[in-house]
């Protein structure tokens, strides 16, 4: 584990970090919501995220600059010299899709959210760059849900966009992903890890289920199992290609404070 960059270090593997005595002092502190607030903040979701882009703008999520390099790596049998169709799923303003683009000009771009004012913000900033974009507002968590594009695509992303839908619902997410992709096209997800820092860091009254959390905004939170995870791509029809924790230390010298993120990435392809 070598430092990658001044106080951070990455790395890879098949496991999660194992949990300090610290972590299972601070879990075992947590607390259910009531099932009725568990009922309400899933009726309210859509409404939620709308708030939470309406307060932020397009301010909160930092262009993932990451993206083309990443992709590369995960997808390394993809040409990205030819056009290639992408759909970034849960798009919010296009933190993913706009730096990718930048990147590998000859993408066919196709984005959607359920927030209508996250795609409005995508929009603008598209048509500011002169980008020709196919936009939907879409909710991934209703069952069989016809595509809003005329045509299938041959990549898309989940980039932190399934551990905002219930657990429940994550199945149905799966399978619709199924019906937006190409037989043979590729749904590359990025998302929470279990144990990682933000999971352990939530308090009393903040806890829904298992590994699904409340922030103070309403928005959730899930912290995958990279196995579960894989699962539920696999009988929604795809073949796992490719899957791992990634695992970040940011260390704050100054107030001697580590945060031990863990996120899972996984490659799925679409078998029939
Ligand atoms: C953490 S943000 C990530 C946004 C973007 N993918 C990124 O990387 O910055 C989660 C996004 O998922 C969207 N989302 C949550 N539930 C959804 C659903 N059921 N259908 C479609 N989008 C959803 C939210 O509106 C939000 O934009």
């Amino acid at each position: 584990m070598e430092p990658t960059e001044e106080g951070f270090y990455s790395f890879s593997s098949q496991n999660s970090r194992e949990l300090t005595e610290e972590d299972n002092e601070k879990l075992a502190k947590q607390t259910n919501i009531s099932d009725f607030k568990e009922r309400k903040l899933e009726l309210e979701a859509r409404k939620n995220w709308d708030k939470f882009y309406n307060r932020n703008k397009n301010n909160f999520f930092k262009d993932r600059n990451w993206s083309s390099e990443d992709l590369k790596i995960i997808c390394p049998d993809i040409d990205f010299e030819k056009e290639i169709k992408y759909l970034e799923a849960g798009c919010g303003v296009g933190n993913m899709l706009f730096p990718l683009v930048a990147e590998i000009p000859k993408l066919k771009l196709f984005a959607f959210d359920f927030s209508d004012n996250a795609v409005k913000m995508l929009e603008e900033r598209a048509k500011e760059l002169g980008l020709s974009v196919a936009t939907a507002v879409v909710d991934l968590s209703i069952p069989s849900i016809s595509s809003p594009f005329e045509e299938q695509v041959d990549l898309a992303t989940l980039i932190f966009v399934l551990s905002a839908i219930h657990p429940d619902k994550m199945q149905i997410a799966a399978e619709n992903m199924r019906n937006l992709v190409k037989i043979g096209g590729s749904v590359v997800v990025r998302d929470y890890g279990i144990n990682d820092h933000a999971m352990i860091r939530f308090g009393r009254e903040a806890r829904i289920s298992d590994r699904f959390y409340v922030r103070q905004d309403g928005t959730r939170a899930y912290y995958f199992d990279l196995e579960e995870l894989c699962g539920i791509f696999e009988k929604a029809g795809f073949r796992c290609e490719r899957k791992e924790y990634l695992h970040r230390m940011t260390i704050n010298h100054q107030k001697n404070l580590k945060a031990p993120r863990i996120f899972v990435q996984a490659r799925f392809i679409r078998e029939n």
